[in-house]
């Protein structure tokens, strides 16, 4: 399977080996939304295209995805595109609003709603992330491993029936709540094709994945519990025991859910290889919590990135001498802000390979 899109050779693979537990050259780094508005070559791209026809044609996710690259020693690349194109292809529109952020013009409203979806097919209907994954590997020549990435059920929930955005969720919990087997089914519905679509990124030339659910933040622990980590357990357990049943290697997961930090020994046990942190977990604590069979991602906050560069360089060392060496992969502790001044990239990523 690897060998049938003859990709080039990996080089620096330093974020495998820390996800699978392997001794590192040097502390691995890459930045969630590396490819992004604090990019000026980014912007110029976005006055000629509209976002989702970014994501929607390969040359120009794959020439988006490759602009960090260019500028900064990264020791990853992350493929262009959003998290809500599984809603797109189901069926729902999403557009992206400058200043506003993704627009669901008709979001769900009842349970009857569910019924517009179209979740059959789904997964054909994202080809053209699999086209960009494939082109961007051979665009890479091996200098770094691509990552894939998805959405996870709840948050892609939240943002179908709130129609986009929110401060409180109050839409989408009120389904939890009122309409629970809606709820449910609506989230088995996602599950199901994220692990489609999961698996086709691997076979397309994903090395590595990672699952958002950005909205566990919105959750107490009983309903993260409840409604969010049940669903990763499936997507994880479910996209493996396919690749193996395809003589497929497997390729290490993340799980990033923001503001679960009260749940980080539960998160280990979903058989994610990595648990991407937010800015609010301590990194000795959250090594307490998850043991030393697990990767930790992350987490420096990404207003840190607006001091100045002497100052960042002390925030990501400190940081990196607290997680360590073994088992750690530098990151944010969620994506990286428009505004963020390109010598803070720099300076992380360098303060980063020299720390330890
Ligand atoms: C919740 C979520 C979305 N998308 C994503 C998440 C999960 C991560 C997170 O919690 O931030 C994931 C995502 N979105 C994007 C990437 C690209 C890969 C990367 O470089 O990390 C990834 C991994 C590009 C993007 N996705 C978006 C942009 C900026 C939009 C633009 O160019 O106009 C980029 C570069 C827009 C987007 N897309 C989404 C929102 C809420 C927004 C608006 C927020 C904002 O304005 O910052 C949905």
């Amino acid at each position: 399977m690897k060998d049938s899109k003859n990709f080039p050779e990996l080089k620096n693979d330093n974020v495998l080996r820390a996800a699978r537990g392997e001794p590192v050259d040097r502390v691995p780094v890459w930045v969630m939304r590396q490819a992004g508005r604090y990019l000026p070559e980014f912007q110029e791209v976005r006055k000629q295209h509209d976002f989702f026809t970014v994501c929607r044609t390969p040359e120009l996710a794959c020439e988006v995805t490759m602009q960090p690259l260019r500028r900064f020693d990264l020791d990853a690349s992350i493929i262009f595109s959003d998290i809500l194109v599984i809603p797109q292809a189901f069926g729902m529109t999403v557009e992206m609003h400058p200043g506003v952020g993704p627009v669901f013009p008709e979001p769900l409203k009842t349970p009857a709603d569910l019924a517009k979806l179209t979740p059959d097919g789904a997964v054909d209907r994202l080809k053209y992330v699999g086209e960009a994954l494939t082109m961007m590997r051979h665009m890479l020549e091996g200098r770094v491993p691509l990552l894939g990435f998805t959405g996870a059920p709840w948050t892609l929930m939240g943002y179908m029936i709130e129609g986009g955005g929110s401060k409180t969720m109050s839409k989408a919990k009120a389904w939890l709540s009122d309409y629970t087997e809606d709820a449910k089914k609506l989230l088995a519905m996602l599950t199901s094709a994220i692990v489609d679509y999961l698996e086709m990124q691997v076979k397309s030339g994903a090395q590595m994945l990672q699952v958002f659910e950005s909205s566990a933040e919105h959750l107490t622990k009983d309903d993260f519990m409840k409604w969010s980590m049940p669903y990763l357990k499936e997507i994880n357990d479910k996209l493996k025991q396919r690749l193996i049943e395809q003589n497929i290697p497997l390729v290490p997961m993340t799980i990033f859910a923001k503001g679960a930090g009260h749940s980080l020994a539960e998160q280990a046990t979903l058989g994610y290889e990595v648990i991407s942190l937010d800015w609010t977990v301590d990194p000795l604590e959250a090594r307490k919590q998850v043991g030393p069979n697990i990767t930790l991602q992350g987490n420096l906050d990404p207003q840190d990135l607006y001091k100045t560069p002497e100052e960042v360089r002390e925030l990501a060392t400190v940081m990196v001498r607290k997680f360590g060496k073994s088992r750690y992969i530098a990151n944010l502790g969620h994506g990286i802000t428009p505004q963020t001044p390109i010598v803070s990239m720099e300076v992380l990523v360098d303060a980063v390979h020299k720390a330890l």
